[in-house]
């Protein structure tokens, strides 16, 4: 059988509540990687399985510490011809944060599978250990290789990129909004029906060996007609580079824009991200002479990633503009 490591982290699918029919009101990361293995045995019919407890905690309180120790132990665990594959079991809030940062740290093609749960696991009809039990599965899969790291609910393969929450409380809460699911698992199998086209692991020109901070990267929310405080506020906090959750296609209220030019035209790295669920930010000739880099569609949480990750190779904005272009 294939072996495959499972490296928990916590959230829903760990979490415990009083009683079978609380939905909400519960604890987060409260239940053990061994616990969670025990209650799917049927895990044990598609590959050799162990657990390793990396923390216990709500997804909303993983930090880039967190993620850069995860990074470099997914790379240690796959680097051993023993491993065929991981899983990481996650709190749903950040998941595709973790799971996109992965798919840019990850030095292998075997399969990385992200996994969570929207009802805790003492909830009447949880969903996790049938979500567990198709991550095992996948991750224990050749057919895995290759297609970046992913994120496995309720029977579809979300790649990370385009992986995204879609609903605080629903089982089906996850989207992949523009391009689709890039497949299913059915009967015990993935079934693929698309790839992904962008750069990712084997492929990626990032390498976290041994990080343990990245440079701080903060997003900036527009609305209409607000100021630059925050963004100020940003800036003397350390920040050493800003997305921008604009409107629309990249549109941002003028108090902003007004303060973004001088910084830009320093050299500081400000991209434009949106708020709108889907679609392209596509850049105004004046705006890219100005300095500004488009996130294309990459959301706001995961163009904050992408761009801590740009900041450890380059500060030049044409090149971080290619980086967005690529991944
Ligand atoms: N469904 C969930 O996993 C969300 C619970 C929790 N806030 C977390 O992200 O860990």
């Amino acid at each position: 059988l294939p072996s495959v490591k499972i490296l928990a982290t916590g959230g829903t699918i760990a979490g415990s509540a009083a009683k079978a029919t609380d939905t909400t009101g519960y604890k987060a990361g409260a239940i053990g990687i061994q616990t969670l293995i025990d209650a799917v045995p049927q895990m044990k019919d598609y590959a050799e399985v162990s657990g390793e407890q990396v923390v216990s905690i709500s997804s909303n309180n993983v930090t880039t510490e967190i993620r850069l120790k995860l990074a470099n132990r997914v790379n240690e665990l796959l680097a051993d011809p023993k491993v065929d594959g991981v899983v990481i079991t996650h709190g749903t809030d950040s998941i595709e944060e973790t799971a996109y940062f992965l798919n840019l740290t990850v030095k292998s093609d075997k399969p990385v599978v992200l996994v969570g749960a929207m009802r805790p696991a003492t909830a009447i009809s949880a969903d996790g250990p049938m979500n567990l039990l198709e991550a095992v599965q996948a991750a224990a899969s050749p057919k895995m290789k290759g297609q970046g790291v992913t994120i496995i609910m309720n029977n579809r393969i979300g790649a990370a990129r385009e992986t995204t929450k879609f609903n605080t409380s629903n089982v089906d809460t996850f989207r992949a909004p523009e391009y689709g699911w890039l497949g299913v698992m059915s009967q015990a199998e993935p079934v693929f029906y698309r790839t992904t086209t962008r750069r990712h692991t084997t492929k990626s020109e990032f390498d976290v060996t041994g990080m343990t901070e990245l440079p701080r990267v903060d997003i900036i929310y527009a609305v209409a007609g607000d100021d630059a405080k925050l963004a100020e506020a940003a800036v003397k906090a350390g920040a050493k580079g800003l997305v921008s959750a604009s409107m629309g296609n990249c549109s941002i209220p003028n108090g902003q824009e007004a303060f973004y030019e001088p910084m830009m035209a320093k050299g500081f790295p400000v991209v434009l991200s949106e708020h709108v669920p889907t679609g392209e930010c596509v850049l105004r000739p004046d705006a890219i002479k100005k300095g500004f880099i488009s996130s294309g569609n990459l959301n706001p949480k995961k163009a904050r990633l992408l761009l801590q990750l740009a900041l450890t190779k380059t500060q030049d904005i044409k090149e971080i503009q290619r980086i967005f272009n690529e991944y």
